[in-house]
Order: C-alpha cells, then sequence, then structure tokens
C-alpha cells in the first residue's frame, strides 16, 4: 500500500518525459519478429506484459505462464498452435484462467489445430500440441475481444494459403484492429481489411526492416490528466507520431475540451494550456478505447463531472470487472454510481472523502487512475507494484506532477 499527497511546490513550470514503446505494438511486433526475424525493433515496451511475451517466445519450456498478460495469452495461443513441435501448457494467473478464449480456441481448431482445454471449457489453461494447419478461411465473432482477430492476423502470413477472416457481428475495439493491419503493411505483409473481412496474404519471407515503435498512448493518458491537474505550464512527451496506429491516441482530442493543446514537434507531443471552461456533463462511447474508461471516469470524479459512460461491455473480461470496480472504489471517495454490463454513470460529490484505501483488484489501470486522485486529496492505494503490467516507470514519472509518498 503506499499512501500519496500533491506537494504543489515540487512542480517545474516545464518538463519532458519518455514514456515506453506501446505494449499493443511491441506485443504484435514480437510474434511478427519470431516469425520473421527480417523483422528488428526499437523502442520497445518495458512492460511486464512485453517481457513475459519475450521470455517465452526464447524460451523452451513446455509450461509456459504469461501471467496476467492478455496479448500474450491469447496470441501465444495462436503462435503455439501454428508453430509448436512438441505438446505444451499455456497458463496465467488466476485471473486469467476467468478470460474467456473460446472464440479463439475454436476458430484455430475449425483450422485444424490441436488444442484442448485443462480446466473448464473456454478459458485457459490450454494444452496445445503439434499439427498442420491447411485451411485458409475462418469465421470468428467480432463483439468479444479484438485479441482473437489480431492474434488470426499475426499468424496468417505463414500459412500456405494466407488466412480470410469473417468477422460475425459488432466488432469491439476496431482501432486494435487497423493497429495489426497497418503495422503488418508496414512490416512488408500484404493484408487487406473490407468492412466484415481481413484478408491476409501468404509471404515466405519479407525484406529486412527496422521498425520504431511508438510510445504507448494509454499510458500517456494519466500523464495528460497529471498535467491537467498540476500547474506546469509545457511538457514534452516522447517518442510520439503524428499519424498514430492507436486508437488511444483520442486522448489529444479529449483533453482538447479541457484545454490542453497539443502540438507534434519531430518525435515528441508538446503540451500546453490555454483558458477554457470545462465540460460539467459529458457522454462518452468508449466501445474503440475501452482502456481509457478508468482514467476518463477518475478524471470525471476529481473534477465534479457528471458522466454516462457506455460502449464498456469489454470491461468485465479485463484484469478484473472494471466496471464494478470502478463502482466500488468512486462510491468510497463519495460518487454516486449506477452501472449496467455495459455502462456507468455517476455524479462526483462536491469534495472528495480524504484518505481512502483504493482496492486495485490486482488490474494496473485501476492503480494509475485512482493515483490521480491525490491531486485533490491524499489516498491509498493497495499493491502499487500492479502498474508494472504496462508501465513500470508509473510512480517515477508522477513525481513529476508534486505527487509524493508519504512515508
Ligand atoms: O490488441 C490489443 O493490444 C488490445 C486490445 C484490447 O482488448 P479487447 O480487444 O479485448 O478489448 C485492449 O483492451 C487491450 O488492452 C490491448
Ligand atoms: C486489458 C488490458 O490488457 P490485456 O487484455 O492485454 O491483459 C489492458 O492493458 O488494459
Amino acid at each position: 500500500m503506499i499512501q500519496l499527497s500533491f506537494a504543489p511546490s515540487r512542480i517545474k513550470s516545464s518538463d519532458s518525459l519518455k514514456i515506453s514503446g506501446s505494449k499493443s505494438e511491441s506485443n504484435r511486433l514480437l510474434i511478427l519478429q519470431s516469425l520473421y526475424p527480417e523483422i528488428s525493433l526499437q523502442n520497445l515496451s518495458n512492460s511486464r506484459d512485453t517481457l513475459v511475451l519475450q521470455e517465452v517466445l526464447l524460451s523452451k519450456e513446455r509450461i509456459i505462464d504469461v501471467g496476467h498478460a492478455g496479448t500474450a495469452m491469447r496470441f501465444l495461443t495462436a503462435y503455439l498452435a501454428l508453430n509448436t513441435k512438441t505438446p505444451v501448457i499455456l497458463q496465467g494467473s488466476n485471473r486469467m484462467h476467468q478470460r474467456p478464449i473460446e472464440v479463439l480456441v475454436d476458430a484455430l481448431q475449425s483450422l485444424g489445430a490441436k488444442i484442448t482445454y485443462l480446466n473448464n471449457q473456454g478459458y485457459p489453461p490450454l494444452k496445445i500440441e503439434p499439427s498442420v494447419i491447411t485451411k485458409g478461411e475462418v469465421y470468428l465473432k467480432a463483439s468479444v475481444s479484438s485479441q482473437y482477430i489480431t492474434a488470426l492476423m499475426l499468424i496468417a502470413p505463414k500459412l500456405n494459403n494466407g488466412l480470410k477472416i469473417n468477422l460475425i457481428g459488432k466488432i469491439t475495439s476496431f482501432p486494435y484492429l487497423t493497429m495489426t493491419s497497418q503495422l503488418m503493411k508496414q512490416a512488408g505483409f500484404d493484408v487487406k481489411f473490407n468492412n466484415q473481412v481481413i484478408r491476409v496474404f501468404s509471404s515466405k519471407s519479407v525484406s529486412s526492416k527496422q521498425i520504431t515503435i511508438e510510445s504507448d498512448w494509454t499510458s500517456a493518458s494519466y500523464i495528460y490528466v497529471a498535467f491537467l491537474l498540476s500547474s506546469m505550464q509545457k511538457l514534452r512527451l516522447s517518442l510520439y507520431f503524428q499519424n498514430s496506429k492507436q486508437g488511444d491516441a483520442y486522448v489529444v482530442k479529449f483533453f482538447k475540451q479541457f484545454g490542453i493543446i497539443t502540438s507534434y514537434y519531430e518525435n515528441e507531443l508538446i503540451l500546453e494550456k490555454e483558458n477554457v471552461a470545462f465540460p460539467k456533463h459529458l457522454q462518452l462511447d468508449l466501445i474503440q478505447t475501452p482502456d481509457l474508461a478508468q482514467t476518463f471516469a477518475v478524471l470525471g470524479l476529481v473534477l465534479g463531472i457528471k458522466m454516462d459512460i457506455k460502449g464498456l461491455s469489454t470491461l468485465k473480461i479485463k484484469e478484473t470487472d472494471r466496471i464494478e470496480a470502478l463502482k466500488s472504489e468512486m462510491e468510497k471517495l463519495g460518487a454516486q454510481v449506477k452501472t449496467t454490463v455495459d455502462t456507468l454513470k455517476f455524479t462526483s460529490p462536491t469534495s472528495l472523502q480524504p484518505n481512502q484505501l483504493i482496492r486495485t483488484y490486482q488490474d494496473h489501470r485501476m492503480a494509475m487512475a485512482f493515483a490521480l486522485v491525490a491531486f485533490k486529496t491524499s489516498v491509498k492505494i493497495e499493491a502499487p507494484e500492479v502498474v508494472e503490467k504496462s508501465y513500470p516507470n508509473f510512480w517515477r514519472d508522477l513525481q513529476k506532477f508534486g505527487i509524493q509518498e508519504l512515508a
């Protein structure tokens, strides 16, 4: 547990931060690099989820444990189904064993993969045995997790006839699919994405390529809030590109309504402030950017904004049930919260309850979002080390904005 408080005198008027590479981009590119060693990478993420995947891709272990890393679990299921020469067990944390994987396993089995459930039908742990994938077309439901679709896309160029992926129903977390498609094209693969159909053509090899991974935009979302709530006037953030592949680059547009003006200079973002009247009531649909839900909800809470958030259907199967976790912890601070399976509505109190212990449910985004409460009142955060999953330098970076740990 750590207790946080705000020391405004510690803030400089201007500063710079380097955030490490996007975990989503890194984990896609590590799988591609393992299949096509011609690809080399720069600015790889230092997140635990990326380190775990990197270690697994280099090891010859028969029991593979990915911990809490959802992308590693899903991407490796497809990768091992294609690639393993011996039977392997793919497992994760207790929570990972409650996160569904049936849509992906069904799709891979329909292509000829040999995968069995070791515990509960539809959930990890999995046993994956060597097989030969000969088919070239697959159908799968697109509304549960986009990661299943990305997993298939990443192995598709290694299949003899490539892969035609037919998406059934509403597509969730869509920008993560365009990210996969754009990164694959940048690496030299032939990918076509039209409405509900993705085609990936077979590639024996690609020409040598060095790819620089853009830094993580979801991580940047916490820094935008810290910048907004502190007295800092100018901040430079790197490495960010004007044409981002990450849907969470939406934060640029979102924070404009709070007076943060973002400009690009070479590979840096420059954040500056202008005076605007903040919104009092916000309606948001986060179906495209689910990982921003906690950042935006806590921002609303600390600024006294009434929020109606929809598009949260995937939040129940992430690191924790994020809808219920948000409700419980926001209520401790004084908010009035109503939830459904895919919405969160709340009114914020005029002043926040001080010194509350915020539970983090082994979810990095709970810890990072609720740490931002410290700008208004002192707060205690359970298990602060959870941030390592995506942003190991979070606590160090937050200090620049005057957030101090009380001894
Ligand atoms: O492909 C990816 O890198 C991700 C896709 C999203 O998951 P869903 O598609 O399951 O919503 C997102 O929440 C996750 O943090 C990373
Ligand atoms: C949901 C997340 O990750 P994953 O699904 O990859 O565990 C996240 O980082 O917020």
